[in-house]
């Protein structure tokens, strides 16, 4: 089902600290936005936000209409692979199929086997569906938690770093993947430090610092001193050199 987001004059306090202040940020359904910004810059508190897992101060977010908690069964979350108990002793096929099925009353029915063999399919683990998910390498894991997410059917996915510590064939999957995603109407948020792959991936970069400093088209920001200015991004940084160089 397709779910856009809306996040309006969003601000969220943790620990007496002001995390986030004034944020604005859409996305719509075929829209792959990359969240970018410096550690503690507030990226994981506003997915955590999006996902309606902390309560703002003030501001809203809506995912189709509906506020966070009303809108679960259109969310898919990837969390960051350390976040997941990967010493539990289920297999691939059952830790995708759980992702699905773990909030229902009832057991797994036949749309929830095919949407589970689906993604699974999906990510390229059909011949590991078998395999107990502690014996899966980093890259592998990365596949089980897009599957798990891609279970679900979500209309809006949310992805907290997904090219950390996976291995070049697993990234490539992923940005193929998530292009074949966004054409099919899924709305995709994610947070990256990545910035080569954000910009094979993303039709819009959100550079955050406890509040949207600039939000558009990679083509858009291209322009090192934005990035200098708002993130201490060295002049040195590889990828924008190569962009100043296209620009000229
Ligand atoms: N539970 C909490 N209590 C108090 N402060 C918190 C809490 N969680 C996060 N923070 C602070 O909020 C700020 C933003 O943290 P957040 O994890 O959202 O940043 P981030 O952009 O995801 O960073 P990174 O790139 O390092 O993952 C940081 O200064 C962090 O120390």
């Amino acid at each position: 089902m397709r779910a856009d987001l809306e996040v309006s004059a969003l601000a969220v306090t943790l620990g007496g600290n002001q995390v986030l202040h004034d944020v604005d940020l859409a996305v719509g359904p075929g829209d792959t936005v990359g969240l970018i910004g410096p550690n503690g810059a507030g990226k994981t508190t506003l997915l955590r936000a999006v996902l309606g897992l902390l309560a703002p101060d003030t501001g809203t977010v809506h995912i189709g209409g509906r506020p966070p908690r009303a809108a679960r069964s259109r969310l898919g979350y990837v969390p960051q692979k350390h976040e997941f108990a990967w010493d539990f002793p289920i297999t691939v096929a059952a830790a995708v199929l759980n992702a699905r099925t773990a909030t229902q009353w009832t057991g797994p029915r036949r749309a929830d086997r095919e949407a589970a063999a689906a993604a699974v399919e999906r990510v390229g683990l059909t011949d590991l569906a078998a395999r107990p998910i502690g014996a899966l390498s980093g890259g592998q894991r990365q596949r089980v938690l897009v599957a798990r997410a891609l279970a679900r059917e979500p209309g809006l996915l949310l992805l907290d770093e997904p090219f950390t510590g996976v291995d070049v064939p697993t990234q490539e999957l992923l940005v193929g993947l998530l292009t074949q995603l966004a054409e099919e109407g899924t709305a995709i948020l994610m947070t990256t430090h990545d910035l080569a792959q954000a910009r094979a991936v993303c039709t819009r970069l959100c550079l955050l610092n406890r509040t949207v400093v600039a939000d558009g088209p990679p083509s858009e920001l291209d322009d090192p001193s934005l990035w200098l200015r708002a993130f201490g991004v060295a002049e040195s940084e590889l990828l924008l050199t190569g962009t100043a160089r296209e620009a000229e």
